[in-house]
């Protein structure tokens, strides 16, 4: 894929902007996994200190897909890990941005996918299978649709309604 740049994005779209089709999210993300640069259209989830849904979702074809998980913010475990991590590489994710956090850095590091999260917990998540998918979610201050875009640099990321010519 060709490199983009978010900020370059942001100059070009100034419309999108403004009526809110194009939006950024807070700076609250570290940035893991090889890939710094990765874009495509977004799967939603939300879940709570559970990852079981993580998986499955992971386990199917990401087909250049980012996966959105909305942890609820919660710093007391991690939601994805090296195997997740390994996973979506395998099967073509282009990343992964978790409202929550994740663990085996050095291994997700070594993963060649992007990975956005809150920072990172040797805890691992319960294994219910509690959660929901393809739902609206609300992460660093944007409402965040399963379909749209996401786009991610080392500036940050952007969700956009729709594909970006870029
Ligand atoms: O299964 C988990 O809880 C996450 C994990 O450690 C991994 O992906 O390696």
């Amino acid at each position: 894929m060709a490199a983009f740049a978010t900020a370059e994005a942001c100059d070009s779209n100034a419309e999108l902007i403004s009526n809110g089709d194009l939006r950024a999210l807070h700076p609250i993300f570290k940035i893991y996994g090889q890939r710094r640069c990765f874009s495509g259209p977004i799967v939603t989830l939300k879940v709570f200190e559970d990852n079981v849904l993580v998986r499955n979702q992971l386990e199917t074809k990401g087909e250049g897909g980012v996966l959105v998980i909305d942890g609820g913010g919660s710093m007391r475990c991690a939601l994805v890990g090296g195997n997740l991590g390994q996973l979506a590489q395998n099967n073509g994710w282009s990343g992964i941005v978790v409202n929550g956090c994740v663990r085996d850095v050095d291994e997700i590091n070594d993963c060649d996918v992007g990975v956005r999260a809150l920072g990172s917990n040797p805890l691992k998540s319960t294994k219910k299978g509690h959660g929901e998918k393809n739902v609206p979610v609300h992460i660093g201050g944007t409402l965040i649709r399963d379909g749209e875009w996401l786009y991610a640099d080392s500036d940050g990321i952007l969700i956009s309604k729709t594909e970006l010519s870029v």
